[in-house]
Formats: structure tokens, sequence, C-alpha cells
């Protein structure tokens, strides 16, 4: 049969598997069995620049956008009609024509410690080795343990899971949901507690996007979840206020209980030395005072932190 859509992703196993899983729920809800899938609604795998360049620091410099360049074409000249992104690695700002149509459920959102030997960040001995590529985690980590040394440790996880192994450093912190998607939680020796620590905003959720032109379809709908959106349109108007790249140090955690949305907001010096921390709670919140929370927060903190913000690492 004709595919009814082509669905863009990255092509690394963390990406595959995400999209593979929105792909059944797609087909599921365009009322195909799953199992034909692939003619139904197949993958369309894009290698991105950010897929191909090593070197952090060019990362730094080109920014997010990087890693969503080539896919955000495809869905432009029709070459896919879908695409499924970490919304973590998603910069702020919407692209014309484009428009992130559903966030479904989230996974975890907390990040996940690893290491062959060593229980949590507490339990790691002095001077102790932690690999990270990201501005956060090292800022997070060296705030309770000024000790360790922080290794550059770029790569897709598999990547990272086999430098973990070969020696490379003694620990390393992963995203929660990456490491269950792809069936690896049993490498998860604790969490990070996101009350203390928060992720990158958007962690653990997926975005959906499409042009804006196909908004009105029923699939759509089905996928979303609500509670989620909530949560990262808080977590997100923090990202917008502090201009977080990959060379700020920023967290934000949205968490929901009962009719009470609670944001936790932080940026950091990359040495983790400073911690500018903002904590709200908004009861019976809407996308735009959500949104509108997060802003605030960040704002908040853009204004006491001021040039201290932008850390150049490179
Ligand atoms: N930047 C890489 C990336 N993008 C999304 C995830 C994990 C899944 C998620 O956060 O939704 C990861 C790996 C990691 O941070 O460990």
């Amino acid at each position: 049969m004709t595919p009814l859509l082509k669905i863009g992703t990255r092509g690394s196993r963390l990406a595959t598997t995400q999209c593979g899983w929105v792909q059944r729920q797609i087909v599921t809800a365009l009322g195909h069995d799953p199992a034909l899938s692939h003619e139904v609604a197949p993958l369309v795998i894009i290698t991105t620049q950010g897929d191909r360049i090593q070197d952090r620091r060019l990362i730094e410099a080109g920014g997010k956008q990087l890693f969503t360049k080539e896919i955000e074409d495809a869905l432009l000249s029709g070459e896919v009609d879908v695409a499924v992104h970490s919304l973590k690695d998603m910069p702020a700002e919407d692209i014309p024509g484009l428009s992130l149509c559903a966030f479904p459920v989230r996974e975890d959102p907390r990040d996940a410690f690893v290491s062959l030997k060593y229980r949590s960040l507490e339990d790691l001995p002095q001077g102790a080795k932690l690999g990270t590529a990201s501005l956060r985690r090292q800022a997070q980590a060296l705030a309770v343990r000024p000790d360790l040394e922080v290794v550059m440790l770029r790569g897709n996880v598999d990547t990272r899971l086999s430098k973990l192994e070969a020696g490379h450093c003694d620990a390393m912190l992963l995203a929660a949901a990456g490491l269950k998607r792809m069936g690896l939680e049993a490498h998860i020796k604790s969490y990070i507690d996101p009350d203390l620590f928060p992720c990158a905003p958007g962690q653990g959720a997926l975005a959906i996007q499409c042009r804006t032109n196909d908004l009105d379809q029923e699939w759509i709908k089905r996928l979303h979840h609500v509670e989620t959106h909530l949560q990262i349109s808080a977590e997100r108007g923090a990202l917008v206020a502090l201009e977080a790249s990959c060379r700020t140090a920023v967290g934000a955690y949205a968490k929901i209980e009962g009719d009470a949305l609670t944001l936790f907001v932080e940026a950091l010096t990359a040495d983790g030395r400073t911690r500018w921390q903002r904590r709200e709670t908004i009861i019976a919140p809407t996308l735009e005072t959500a949104h509108a929370l997060g802003l605030g927060l960040g704002q908040s903190i853009r204004d006491e932190a001021g040039d201290r913000l932008i850390q150049y690492t490179g």
C-alpha cells in the first residue's frame, strides 16, 4: 500500500526506538494493525549535522538547531509528514510553517547515575572521573562533589556505555528516559532527585512535529497528553527566559500534584559554585499560566545572574 504518512527521525538507536513507539501509536490511531507499521507509516532516517560533528565546541557554536534543521527541512519539503524529537533537544524558537503538534505521555524525567562499581554520586571515591558532555550535569555534580574530575563523554547512549565499560570514567549521568526506552534500565544504579537537581527542560518528553497546515488530524489528539503538556510549557518557559543553549547550565522541573503545578528552576555556573534557584506553585494551571510561570522564574534568575550565566567552555 502507499504509505499514509512518512515519519522522519534521527538514526541513533534512541531516536529510532522512540520513533518506533510513536509510529505504532499513530498506526493504531489511524485504524491499522501495528504489525503493518512499516507499510502504513514508514520511518525515514535523516542524518543531521549534529550527528556528524563530534567536536563539542562546534556543537556549542551551532546550537541545538544542528540536531533538527535537516529534519525540519524534510518536513517543509514534504519528504516526510511527521517528525519525532526528544523535546530536550528542540530549540526554544518556533520554525515558521511547522508546529509541535503533540506531546505524548512523558517518560521518567530524572537523570540516572550509571556506574559499574558505585551506587551514587556520594559513593564515588575522592577525585573520581564523572563522564558527561552536559554542562548542567557537570555543574550540578560539582555543586555537591567539587572534587570530581569531569571528563567529556560524547556520543550516543550505546557509545557512552561502552566508554564506561572501557574505563574512560568511573560513572556517568544519563537521562533515565533514554535508558528505559532502550531497555537498558538495568544499568541504572540510582536516580538524581529532580526536587534537588532539576532535569533539563523537557527531559523525558517527546515532541511530535508536523506542518502547521496538517494540525487537524485525529491521531494527533490521541497521542497528546495534557499533563505532560502543562509540565513542559512551564519548563520551556524557563528555557526561553534563560536562553539555555549548550553553553548554559539550566535545569527546570515541573511536577503536578492534584490541581497544583510546582516549577523548580535553577541556573548554575559551570563549576557548580554558584546556583540560582527559584521554586513556585500555581493552582489550576493552564498552558498560558504554566508558561508564564517559567518565563517569570527564568527572568528573575536572569536579572540576578546577568552575564555570569553564559559560560564559555571552549
Ligand atoms: N542530548 C542527548 C539526548 N537527548 C535525549 C536524550 C534522552 C531522552 C530524553 O531526555 O527524553 C538524550 C540522552 C541523554 O541525555 O542521556
